[in-house]
């Protein structure tokens, strides 16, 4: 916003930019709902030079159809009508920002090429992002920095003083705000008001200095997206105008990869068009520039800032995905660790009961065996009473890693509680499992238990086995533990030391 000191000094000042009389007619028709196409021909072909840009921009390879236009009304059917009146009014006001551009003493080439490069990169990126009123965004990226004439004509030594200062285009803006409370955008949108310029131009000329971010969000709506494009346009004009190029170029690479999303391989195909595109909209408003051509050097050094640019982004992407499956792997860890007896590492009685769930389930389905071991160590009470409870959890810990050890990968070993373990076999029948838990209680028996206080101290362990098989299955997972652990009760009544099978196998043996 202006204040109102300010607005009213540069509407007494005398070289104020004013609307001429075709813009104004312009301005007044598209205001009017049921304008005609034969209204706004009547208007522009009061103008001859407006109506031979028209037919020129009409036949030129924008809008080229089969057939020559050779009529102002044609011309304005090929285009449709508001970009017609938005084309004329570009066309008309032209040569007011031309004058006003002659008057001051601000660098009259830098000013039209950020503007040609802007209207270039606005009308670019709408194509691009398939924006419609791709002439919408051509004017306000062209009229987008009229403030600084404005203020120029209007403030004379006073703004030049201000502008003297900024190294580029964000550091103008700083200073105009520190000086003057505000920046030239406001000051192109308050003119561009007062003259009655439609409402949309005039909010993306006020943002010109604000980009946003996400602008191509699916929600967004078709002012924002205006706006957006018109921000990003200077962004990319100061590629050619920087003094440092790579970092220009670098800079508007981020702030349009943040607001569309685009690639920077994207941004650089962008640039080139801009910079084909700049002689051609030089051409289409008769702006003459000292050395339109010289962009292949800027673009030259663009592109190798792009690469750059490019090769830092492979980058963070490998390290977010990096860090991303350090981090899943640190989930996997703590979700191993839950399923885990922390004394032994053995599956805990909670894992145990949801493996023994899925192979039962398992078993059935595919009618394999389940064999279930019920192992207690024998006389553990006295290990614990004679050498202390730290000795009790160290003999657990060996003999737990010896039952790890003698089994499968795919067979389940857990710590079904206190001195008590469970040996879960899938496919493994009981005359197999028979073999395989006497060989563990053998192993057991040898075990070296590394108490320093009993070096010859040995434990042996005690088994019950059950086995989900055809001939007798079992109901539930809840009747196989029984089972079993009645196998193992009648182990340890009859002395310890040995595996008892469930009696209803040996029947059927
Ligand atoms: N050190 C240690 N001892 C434990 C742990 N969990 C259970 N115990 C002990 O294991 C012993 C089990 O003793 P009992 O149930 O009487 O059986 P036992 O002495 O092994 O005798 P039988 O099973 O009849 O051969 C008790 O002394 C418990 O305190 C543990 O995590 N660490």
């Amino acid at each position: 916003m202006l204040d109102a000191r300010l607005a009213r000094r540069l509407e007494l000042a005398p070289g104020l930019p004013t609307l001429p009389a075709a813009a104004m007619r312009l301005v007044e028709l598209g205001n009017q709902p049921d304008v005609g196409t034969a209204d706004l021909a009547e208007v522009i072909g009061k103008d001859p030079a407006l109506s031979v840009r028209i037919l020129k921009v009409a036949n030129s390879p924008f809008y080229a159809r089969r057939r020559e236009v050779t009529n102002v009304r044609q011309a304005l059917v090929t285009m449709g009508m508001n970009a017609a009146v938005t084309l004329a009014l570009s066309f008309t006001l032209i040569p007011t920002l031309q004058q006003a551009s002659e008057q001051g003493g601000y660098d009259r080439q830098r000013y039209w090429r950020r503007s040609l490069l802007a209207a270039a990169a606005a009308r670019e990126i709408g194509r691009r992002q398939c924006l419609m009123r791709e002439e919408d965004l051509m004017l306000a990226g062209l009229v987008q920095d009229l403030g600084i004439l404005v203020l120029d004509v209007a403030l004379k030594d006073e703004y030049r003083q201000i502008a003297a200062a900024a190294q580029c285009h964000d550091s103008l803006a700083a200073a105009e705000r520190a000086a003057l409370g505000c920046d030239h955008a406001d000051v192109a949108a308050w003119l561009m008001g007062r003259w009655g310029l439609p409402g949309h131009l005039v909010e993306a000329v006020a943002g010109s200095h604000q980009v946003a971010l996400d602008v191509a969000s699916p929600t967004t709506d078709g002012p924002t997206l205006l706006r957006g494009a018109v921000a990003l346009s200077g962004a990319i004009a100061d590629v050619w105008l920087a003094d440092d190029t790579r970092r220009a170029a670098d800079r508007a690479a981020q702030q349009v990869a943040r607001a569309l999303g685009w690639s920077a391989e994207e941004v650089q195909a962008l640039l080139e068009a801009v910079g084909a595109a700049e002689p051609e909209l030089a051409r289409l408003f008769e702006i003459r520039l000292d050395d339109p051509e010289s962009t292949a050097g800027v673009l030259e050094q663009a592109r190798e800032a792009l690469i750059l640019q490019n090769l830092r982004m492979v980058h963070e992407v490998v390290e977010v995905r990096e860090q991303a499956q350090a981090y899943e792997q640190q989930v996997r860890e703590l979700e191993e660790r839950t399923r885990r007896d922390p004394l032994t590492g053995l599956y805990n009685r909670d894992q145990l009961f949801r493996r023994l769930q899925d192979e039962f389930t398992g078993a059935a389905m595919g009618g394999w065996p389940l064999t279930l071991v019920v192992l207690d160590l024998d006389h553990f009470k006295q290990v614990n009473d004679e050498y202390g409870h730290l000795a009790g959890d160290q003999v657990l810990r060996r003999v737990s890693a010896v039952l790890h050890d003698a089994v499968r990968g795919e067979d389940v070993v857990a710590r079904y509680g206190g001195e008590e373990f469970v040996l879960l076999l899938p496919g493994v029948h009981w005359q197999d499992a028979q073999r395989v838990v006497r060989r563990v209680l053998e192993r057991v028996r040898g075990t070296d238990l590394g108490l320093k206080e009993a070096p010859q101290l040995r434990v042996t362990a005690s088994a019950g086995l059950a086995v989900q098989e055809g001939g007798r299955p079992f109901v539930d997972t809840d009747s196989l533990v029984a089972a079993a652990d009645q196998a193992l009760y009648t182990a340890k009544n009859q002395g310890r030391n040995r595996l008892v099978v469930d009696p209803v196998l040996r029947e059927h043996a």
